[in-house]
């Protein structure tokens, strides 16, 4: 079998006496059946792990979403309980580890908590309860205790003309799930806006000029990579862009 490995972000979570740093499975599912790479979870040790030593070891970075939202102060905002709650042992983590990547040219996946920190690692910063703001969609997922209901597909997303998710797809619009409650309000310098929701949500980046498939999104394709097209094609490209990369180091090392 043939599984270059990605390194995948972790949550950090307190149960049965124990500090846990995990993923949730649906990442990990469609990493390996979708993407067709091998997930190592990276623990939330932030400055303690050598991010060198790591990224020369893997050809890919997925950062996952979580409940969690990027502590304000990482963008220069005040934290308040409406921003909450925070996981800064993440954050610590998985801001250098985007930063260090794109750097390298190592392929990234960024999905929903991750397409947010990749606009703050590059500069960027968020809004918070985005369904109050004005002529807003409601970006929540309904209250439920059935996952499938919570990561149902329900708003189209404009995919902007020219850009790498438009080279994916063939369709101008497509259909998504929604489970967040913040957004991208300043856009990083370096990021190019590639999907926008009906009300103008930032829904998909890519990072301008990245040597390798740079990309995050707003949404969850994880979730439904196993029936829903377009969300497997953006593993596939990744999984795509992960192999290439591998390649590319393996033909480096023969000719030094
Ligand atoms: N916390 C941020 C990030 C959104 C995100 O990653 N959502 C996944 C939530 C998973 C779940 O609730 O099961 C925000 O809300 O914007």
């Amino acid at each position: 079998m043939d599984q270059p490995l990605v390194a995948v972000s972790t949550d950090v979570k307190t149960f049965e006496r124990y500090t846990w740093h995990a993923t949730p499975e649906p990442y990990l599912e469609a990493a390996i059946s979708a993407a067709g790479v091998l997930p190592v979870l990276v623990p939330c040790f932030g400055g303690r792990l050598d991010l060198d030593s790591l990224l020369s070891s893997v050809d890919g970075v997925m950062l996952t979403g979580a409940k969690s939202n990027v502590h304000p102060s990482r963008y220069g905002a005040e934290a308040d309980e409406k921003h909450g709650p925070y996981d800064e042992r993440r954050d610590d983590t998985t801001l250098p580890l985007i930063r260090r990547a794109i750097e390298k040219g190592v392929p990234l996946l960024a999905i929903c908590r991750g397409i947010q920190e990749l606009n703050v690692a590059l500069g960027g910063t968020l809004a918070g309860e985005i369904q109050e703001q004005e002529g807003a969609l409601d970006h929540r997922s309904p209250e439920s205790e059935n996952q499938d209901e919570r990561f149902a597909i329900r708003h189209g997303v404009n995919i902007a003309p020219g850009g790498c998710l438009a080279r994916l797809f063939a369709e101008r619009e497509i259909r998504v799930n929604s489970v967040h409650r913040q957004g991208i309000a300043q856009l990083a310098p370096n990021l190019r806006v590639e999907a926008t929701a009906p009300d103008g949500t930032i829904e998909a980046v890519c990072v301008a000029g990245a040597p390798a498939f740079a990309v995050g999104v707003q949404w969850h394709p994880e979730y439904w990579a196993a029936s829903d097209a377009p969300s497997r094609q953006i593993f596939e490209a990744f999984g795509a862009a992960v192999r290439a990369h591998r390649s590319a180091r393996a033909g480096a090392s023969a000719a030094a």
